[in-house]
């Protein structure tokens, strides 16, 4: 049966940049930020997020992505998978119009999107807390996720005093089918492009990291645009 009914989400902001993080780096991107999120990291650089938000109905959602005519749109958050089902009636009614583009949703891999099974209009962007200071990750549910769902990646931050858990988590983890993108860490006041290297440093002095890994800065944060 098809779903009935004036879909609401609640979002923060939206904004049209370029994607920053991982395999899509470079591509123009709607971003749809949306409200509040199940976890609480230390360093999360969008605590804004975690508020209520402002409540949206998919239908204008929609009618902004066409509009804005990009090749991607990204849901990001907060963590969007909170909203699976809202997310799983946008992702139909912009196949029903004819959008081309892709919907990229970046995620904590905390929640399964069983809503989303069956689309193909979609990638997740899977972002595990992985740090040494935060944990907050399921492997097996990550596997699922990757097992049935349409993951672009596996995008772990981390600073270079993380490397030992890095490491663990990609054992845990075992031989998986997606890239395993490793996103150094910004912090704000500190040297990115120094802090990125240590990084890249630590990752090829290890035999095992030096063949799994790819490492990605935030593009967005090097060059200064939201
Ligand atoms: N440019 C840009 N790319 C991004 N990719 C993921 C983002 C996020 O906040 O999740 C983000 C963001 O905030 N800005
Ligand atoms: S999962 Fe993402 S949005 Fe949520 S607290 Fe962590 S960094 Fe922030
Ligand atoms: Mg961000």
């Amino acid at each position: 049966m098809e779903p009935k009914g004036n879909f609401m989400i609640f979002i923060i902001e939206k904004f049209v940049s370029v994607q920053g993080e991982g395999l899509n780096v470079g591509t123009p991107a709607l971003f749809i930020r949306l409200a509040q999120c199940n976890l609480r990291c230390p360093w999360c650089d969008t605590k804004y997020s975690w508020r209520k938000g402002t409540p949206i109905s998919i239908e204008d959602l929609v009618n902004y992505v066409l509009d804005e005519n990009l090749p991607l749109v990204v849901l990001t958050g907060g963590e969007p998978l909170i909203y699976s089902y809202e997310i799983a009636e946008f992702l139909r009614r912009l196949r029903e119009r004819g959008y081309e583009g892709k919907v990229q949703i970046e995620t904590n891999g905390t929640i399964e999107p069983r809503p989303l099974r069956g689309f193909d209009n979609y990638v997740l962007s899977i972002s595990p807390k992985v740090t040494c200071v935060y944990k907050v990750y399921f492997v097996n549910l990550i596997k699922r996720i990757i097992n049935n769902y349409n993951v672009l990646e596996i995008k772990i931050v981390v600073s270079n005093d993380d490397i030992k858990c890095l490491r663990q988590f990609i054992d845990e983890l075992g031989d998986v089918e997606v890239p395993l993108i490793v996103q150094p860490l910004h912090r704000p006041n500190s040297n990115y492009a120094m802090d990125s290297k240590a990084i890249v440093e630590e990752i090829l002095s290890d035999p095992s990291l030096r063949r799994k890994v790819r490492v990605i800065p935030q593009l967005h944060k090097l060059i200064g645009i939201k």
